[in-house]
């Protein structure tokens, strides 16, 4: 069945839009909108494995909102899943988004999801409401998780937090980054850098970006994004997919990712953390054919 107020199948909605369709459903504020386009949201879930959907809807600061569901691999380990909440995120970090006020969700957000919120300064302040609870109402995620552990334990006040800005050095990467030509691998291998400077991983400091392209030479690149937790931390593979879907590369109804010819990883070298081998195990999954580059960037560069 249609959902009653649609997404147009996007996982951004601009401010302007979002409000015209407040206006359509009858809802005086885009925060009451948020709920109302859960259904829609849920439909767009990729979960071949548990046949589960969710979907998360987010309000950004400036009134944008933002889509996630989750996104599950055939053939790989469960821990490869992407969950909704991680992917509205990574889709808001994608897109310069500086907060997040009002997250809504078709079911009640794991213990997983509560913690990987936590790398949002202020986190205990979003707002959280679960379409499918008994009784639902935007309630602070504080109330969810309690006396929570994060970014305040490890690491120094004003480090940047998700969501504010990152500039990662990438060394001689940047310095050698070879100029000039439009062809395909420069487009993949500077969308990985650019998404390896963007990246969140200041536990580790080893910040990472993945690209892939698919068989139309349509590019889309994620940035690793750590947790103070550690396992919740996202991918850059897995956020690599979350762009792909979120720009409507995730083909019709396949597995996302199943199209990807090429693919690049930048990381940096000799690093505590590597993406390489999860890499090449995720593509040997869902895309046995995609041929993998990798770039390394030197460890002296600061982070
Ligand atoms: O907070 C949660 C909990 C579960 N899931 C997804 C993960 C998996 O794809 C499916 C079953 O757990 O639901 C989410 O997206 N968010
Ligand atoms: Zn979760």
């Amino acid at each position: 069945m249609e959902p009653a107020i649609s997404t147009g199948g996007r996982f951004v909605i601009e401010a302007e839009e979002a409000e015209a369709l407040a206006k359509e459903a009858g809802v005086t504020a885009v925060r009451e909108l948020v709920p109302l386009l859960v259904p829609a949201a849920k439909l767009m879930a990729r979960p071949p494995i548990s046949r589960f959907s969710v979907g998360a809807v987010g309000l950004g600061a400036n009134g944008r909102i933002f889509v996630g569901v989750n996104v599950e691999f055939p053939g790989l380990p469960l821990h490869h899943s992407v969950h909704a909440e991680q992917f509205l995120v990574a889709n808001a970090a994608a897109h310069g988004e500086s907060a997040i006020l009002y997250i809504a969700v078709s079911a009640f957000p794991c213990g997983h999801c509560r913690q990987f919120l936590q790398e949002i300064r202020g986190a205990g302040e979003i707002q959280i409401l679960v379409t499918s609870d008994a009784d639902p109402a935007f309630r602070p995620l504080s109330s969810l998780l309690p006396h929570p552990f994060g970014p305040h334990d490890l690491l120094p006040k004003g480090a940047p937090r998700l969501l504010e800005p990152h500039e990662n050095d990438l060394g001689g990467l940047d310095r050698n980054g070879g100029g000039g030509g439009g062809d395909l691998g420069q487009r993949m291998r500077e969308a990985a850098k650019a998404a390896a400077r963007a990246s969140h991983a200041p536990y580790s400091g080893c910040a990472a970006g993945f690209s892939v392209a698919d068989g139309k030479e349509r590019v889309y690149a994620g940035s690793y994004v750590e947790s103070a937790a550690y396992n919740p931390s996202l991918g850059p593979v897995q956020a690599a997919m979350i762009a792909c879907l979120a720009a409507g590369g995730g083909g019709e109804g396949e597995v996302v990712g199943k199209g990807i010819v090429e693919a690049v990883l930048v990381e940096k070298e000799a690093a505590a953390v590597s993406h390489e081998s999860t890499a090449r195990i995720f593509l040997a999954a869902v895309s046995p054919a995609a041929r993998l580059e990798v770039f390394r960037f030197e460890s002296s560069a600061a982070e």
